[in-house]
């Protein structure tokens, strides 16, 4: 069975969790409880194909264990990079660990990683407040040869779960070959993932 590890990554509060919720559970959790960075795991069946998905969670705040980003790139073989629309200083961010992960793969010399990297502008809802123009993106995403997406956890659960499935699509392409590398820390099943939605209070929207 194939095994598809990717990677959620981007500032603090741009909707991580909040997108990664969304595809597992179809549901938006406005407040989502986790101090921990984690992977989750689903199977699903892409194209005919069984995989096994990872993904990865990182925690914004500093916590035991906590992987480098670095250690999350080698580690991943697709990246969502996510901002928040109505957050500049979070694309500025965005377009860091885009630069940061085409510079590693580079580096390394990695499979090509043009279809394994999509830009995300989370919030499109808040856009009465928006901060970052969609043209904006879509030019970053350009010029570093991703995939860009405008779109909103709190009100689209299609997009969000065609753009993972899309990721899955995409990496399970060429994967095969590729070796398996240190994982970041921390593992967690749905279970966990539902005390986190159930369980604690943290953020409000
Ligand atoms: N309006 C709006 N709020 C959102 C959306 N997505 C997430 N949020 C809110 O943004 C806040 C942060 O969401 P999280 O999913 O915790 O963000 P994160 O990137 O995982 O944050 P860290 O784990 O701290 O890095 C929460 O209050 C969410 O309810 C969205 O599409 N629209």
């Amino acid at each position: 069975m194939n095994e598809i590890k990717i990677a959620v990554l981007g500032s603090e509060g741009v909707g991580k969790s909040a997108l990664i919720v969304r595809f597992l559970t179809k549901r938006f959790i406005g407040e989502y409880a986790s101090s921990s960075e984690c992977i989750y795991r689903k199977r699903l069946s892409v194209d005919g194909k069984q995989i096994n998905l990872q993904l990865y969670d990182p925690c914004s705040q500093a916590c035991e264990g906590k992987s480098t980003v670095n250690e999350q790139i080698h580690w991943a073989d697709g990246f969502i990079v996510v901002y928040d629309i109505s957050d500049r200083s979070s694309f500025l961010t965005a377009k860091a660990i885009v630069h940061l992960i085409r510079e590693l793969h580079l580096r390394t010399a990695k499979r090509n990683v043009d279809s394994l990297i999509f830009l995300v502008g989370n919030k499109q809802d808040l856009c009465h407040v928006r901060e970052v123009r969609r043209e904006e993106g879509q030019c970053l995403a350009a010029e570093s040869r991703c995939q860009f997406y405008e779109l909103s956890a709190a009100e689209h659960h299609q997009e969000v779960a065609l753009i993972f499935f899309k990721m899955v699509q995409n990496a399970s392409l060429g994967s095969k070959a590729k070796e398996r590398r240190r994982r970041p820390s921390g593992s967690k099943s749905m279970a966990k993932l539902i005390n986190n939605v159930f369980g604690k209070r943290r953020k409000s929207v």
